[in-house]
């Protein structure tokens, strides 16, 4: 394809790159395509029943093949969702107890903080989610829960959240989808022996642990049963929502714990439409399908093998390690829904970090290293927060302003360049980016584009052949890390000298 015209600014004034849905405008204005190449790129690249499987996705009828059920996170954000029966769903009425303070712990205390015990899908979109809306609760009363994250294995978190938290007023959400993974369960123990320490003199014990300090959120109510969770206290999600997309289910509990149950259905309304503009829209104003098209370009025309997420906005932080796993774990494949072996690149690697710290960091790279990537910027392109004075405000909006300059200038420097004979002046650019650039952030627009890409992700997956539902790689992941457990448990099991030498030390 012939791009000799795109990375000249003039060509840019001729045509707009750009679209909008509630807020978020797409600018896709520093990529190779025009629009007439990207029109003939989405006929030779979408199969024939593209549409067909699109329309299976948002009914919740789409196969994951490999393990044979239906696809359906998009249906909690339409007719299952959690809070579509307002003060009668169960999900509501336990964050209400928890939020205004009559959840009381086994000694009559009210619950001050809340952890969420979970990882991958069942802890990512929760932290993302609840660190970008939580200025938006609404619903807060006299009482404050505080609500933390714990995920990894080494129980690096937990060394840093049991000490500010009282067993008394402390609730731990288990948030599993299969109740099994041994990290969650590996924090979850370290937390029980906490919580009895303290109990036991009190005369309190294991089943009040569970009576007041738990909940359990998973898609297998066996083994919630079987652990002891009283069942008013265990929220069910349906098997057929994956891992990585079911923070718009009752995993999202900790999301409304933050934020309220009307940010949290905000959240699932904002996503909701961005589902009605991919099912509707034409290819080149719709903004997964763009987004989904580019990735493929820059990854089989151009050999791009990976893309950088630069959020400019704080609240943003977490999305890159979020989209991480959801791109990754869904697209990083060398066989294809038939279980064939391709010989083709499919999912690029996802990396980022937050764009402003990045500039000062890794950013040098970016500008004059060698290797090529591509980016999505993420911006804000207003913020008004009422908790300030206007004084403060005046001066907030002013570093948001900053951080929008900065952002623009290096998308700018990455797609154009700065020639210069001397070496260490010279920044080559010819570096495809997109802008995602939202009016304000909202808990809608923050539903936008998180479905946004899951629906890029999507489109990618029937591109290439995908099953985009499956994840056996992180499952063998799981099989060869307890042989190694085995062995540091003194079993004699022999690995390689590497291994079997750092397992002595241990
Ligand atoms: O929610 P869980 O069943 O505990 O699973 C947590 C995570 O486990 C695995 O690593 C899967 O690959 C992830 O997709 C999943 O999100």
């Amino acid at each position: 394809m012939n791009d000799t015209h795109r990375y000249s600014e003039s060509h840019l004034t001729r045509e707009t790159f750009r679209t909008e849905l509630n807020g978020l405008v797409y600018d896709w204005s520093y990529q190779f395509l025009t629009h007439e190449q990207l029109r003939d790129y989405a006929q030779y690249k979408l199969p024939e029943d593209f549409a067909t499987k699109r329309d299976a996705l948002l009914a919740g009828e789409y196969l994951n093949i490999s393990e044979s059920r239906e696809v359906a996170h998009t249906l909690s954000r339409g007719k299952y969702s959690v809070v579509r029966e307002g003060e009668k769903s169960k999900f509501v009425q336990m964050v209400r107890k928890l939020r205004s303070g009559k959840w009381r712990g086994a000694t009559g205390k009210p619950i001050t903080d809340i952890v969420n015990i979970g990882v991958g899908g069942s802890d990512l979109g929760p932290l993302m989610a609840s660190f970008a809306l939580r200025e938006f609760a609404t619903d807060i009363h006299d009482h404050h829960v505080d609500t933390h994250f714990v995920s990894s294995m080494d129980g690096g978190q937990l060394y840093a959240v049991l000490p500010i938290c009282d067993p008394e007023t402390t609730l731990f959400i288990i948030s599993s989808k299969s109740f099994g993974t041994i990290d969650t369960f590996a924090n979850v123990d370290t937390a029980r022996e906490w919580m009895l320490e303290h109990f036991e003199p009190l005369n309190l014990g294991v089943n009040d642990w569970l009576e007041h300090h738990i909940i359990g959120v998973s898609a297998n109510a066996k083994k919630m049963d079987a652990y002891g969770i009283p069942a008013p206290h265990q929220l069910l999600f349906p098997e057929t929502i994956g891992g990585r997309f079911s923070l718009w289910s009752a995993i999202g509990l900790s999301i409304a714990t933050t934020c309220g149950v009307q940010v949290f259905q905000q959240m699932l309304e904002g996503a909701r439409l961005m589902d009605e503009h991919f099912a509707t829209a034409p290819v080149d104003e719709n903004i997964p399908m763009l987004m989904a098209l580019i990735g493929v370009y820059n990854r089989e025309e151009r050999d791009i093998n990976n893309l950088a997420i630069l959020p400019y906005d704080g609240r943003f932080r977490m999305l890159p390690s979020y989209l991480q796993q959801l791109d990754m774990e869904s697209n990083g494949k060398q066989y294809n829904a038939a279980n064939e072996a391709i010989d083709y690149p499919t999912g690029p690697i996802v990396w980022g970090g937050f764009g402003p710290n990045g500039q000062h960091a890794f950013f040098q790279h970016l500008h004059q290293g060698y290797d090529q990537f591509t980016a999505d910027f993420v911006l804000v392109l207003h913020r008004t927060d009422k908790r300030f004075s206007k004084r403060v405000q005046t001066s907030l909006a002013e570093q948001q302003r900053l951080s929008v300059a900065n952002c623009l200038a290096h998308r700018r420097l990455m797609a154009f360049g700065s020639k210069s004979d001397v070496p260490s002046e010279n920044y080559p650019g010819g570096h495809p980016t997109s802008l995602l650039a939202l009016r304000e952030l909202t808990p809608e627009s923050f539903g936008a584009i998180i479905a946004a890409y899951e629906h890029k992700i999507f489109t990618q997956g029937v591109i290439w052949g995908l099953n985009s539902f499956d994840q056996p790689g992180v499952e063998k992941g799981k099989q060869v890390a307890l042989d190694t457990f085995k062995a540091l448990h003194g079993e004699d099991i022999s690995f390689d000298p590497s291994t079997d030498a750092i397992i002595k030390m241990v």
